[in-house]
């Protein structure tokens, strides 16, 4: 399952060559479920191939992105601020960070794109269907992932997880984060002679359940191993990304944790990255699933609501470990099933 590949080979200082689990979704389902399981508890990252999204609902949104990139800062202006949906440059969430890039952000609800694309596109219709067509092959994609982890977790109820996202008032949201490439800058230069490549998005987890992510042919992501050591991840443009999100953490009680990971920018390339972050709806508690707790892995969390959780992420800096505030206590570590009113069905 783990193949090294040729670029991921190049090591600086701080980072591992090692190849990155790769997933074959045309291979028999048994073998499958395990397989997903075993990269999301080593990685919780892994690449899906022969994932069976038509390669036109791919491009079509990359050339509506690359059109409203290329276009003047007044006018993507319009877009925004992102606040936190919209056009933003360099500023992400509220709390000060800052990133190379610019990028738009969109909720996944049909009507709010629509909406956001008056502001976006000068054919909206066309820039919306582009957008909705991508979200519902993502999120199709992430509900088969989703179906397969919850078969390898052995949890009755296979759809426990992909329902959730699959909820017609689901807060999963698509992202297209574009990073222009950096000047090239003598002076950065390191003396182990790296590039000058710097941080494009900074170090974080993502706060959904899963994320699916996918970028042209430039490099720039990077994920950290449970270790600390960072992987380089060579781009893949015909290819899916999966991500463990902090939300998955929390529904398979630690079972499965979430992937750090950043963005580096690059001096040759644009890259355009483009991610569905799977979520639930605001109102819906997340809390362990039965089956994940038992006597030897006892609650690790404290029952919450999607929209408690987007408060403290929102109030919160981007590399901050917010799952830290949703700890059980000791006192709340006794093998017990979450509560009626929190059970997920
Ligand atoms: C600094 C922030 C940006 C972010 C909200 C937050 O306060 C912390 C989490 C960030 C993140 C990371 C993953 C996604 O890109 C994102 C949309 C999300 O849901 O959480 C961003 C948020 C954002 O950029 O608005
Ligand atoms: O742009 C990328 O490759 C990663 C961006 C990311 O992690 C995010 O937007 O949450
Ligand atoms: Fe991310």
């Amino acid at each position: 399952m783990v193949v090294p590949s040729p670029t991921s080979m190049m090591r600086s200082k701080k980072t591992k060559a090692v190849g990155i689990p790769t997933i074959d979704l045309s291979m028999e389902r048994s073998e499958l479920s395990e397989l997903a399981v075993k990269a999301c508890e080593e990685y919780g990252f892994f690449k899906v191939v022969k994932h069976g999204v038509a390669k036109e609902v791919i491009s079509t949104l990359e050339e509506e992105g690359n059109k409203f990139f290329a276009k003047s800062t007044s006018e993507k202006q319009h877009a925004g601020p992102a606040t936190p949906f919209g056009y933003g440059c360099r500023s992400i969430g509220r709390n000060g960070d800052m990133g190379e890039l610019e990028y738009l952000l969109l909720h996944s609800n049909p009507l709010s794109v629509s909406e956001r694309s008056l502001t976006i596109s000068n054919d909206p219709a066309k820039f919306s269907g582009a957008v909705n067509d991508y979200i519902g092959a993502a999120r199709e994609l992430a509900c088969e992932i989703l179906d397969l982890i919850a078969e390898g977790l052995w949890v009755p109820d296979k759809f426990a997880l992909s329902r959730l996202i699959r909820d017609v008032n689901s807060d999963s949201l698509l992202r297209m984060n574009h990073y222009p490439p950096k000047k090239w800058d003598p002076s950065e230069v390191d003396k182990n002679n790296n590039n000058n490549s710097s941080v494009g998005f900074g170090e974080h987890s993502d706060p959904q359940i899963l994320t699916i992510l996918r970028s042209n042919d430039a490099e720039g992501l990077q994920i950290c191993t449970h270790d600390g050591l960072w992987i380089p991840v060579p781009p893949d443009p015909n290819e899916f990304f999966v991500m463990v999100g902090d939300a998955l953490q929390v529904l398979t009680n630690g079972r499965l944790r979430s992937v750090r990971h950043k963005a580096l920018t690059n001096t040759r390339k644009t890259r355009m990255s483009m991610m569905y972050f799977g979520a639930p709806a605001l109102d819906r508690w997340i809390a362990p699933l039965p089956k994940m707790v038992t006597p030897h892995n006892p609650n690790q969390y404290k029952p919450f609501t999607w929209s408690q959780y987007k408060q403290a992420a929102y109030s919160l800096r981007l590399g901050d470990s917010r799952l830290d505030l949703f700890k059980a206590n000791d006192c709340d570590l006794i093998t017990r099933s979450p509560s009626p009113s929190h059970s997920l069905r």
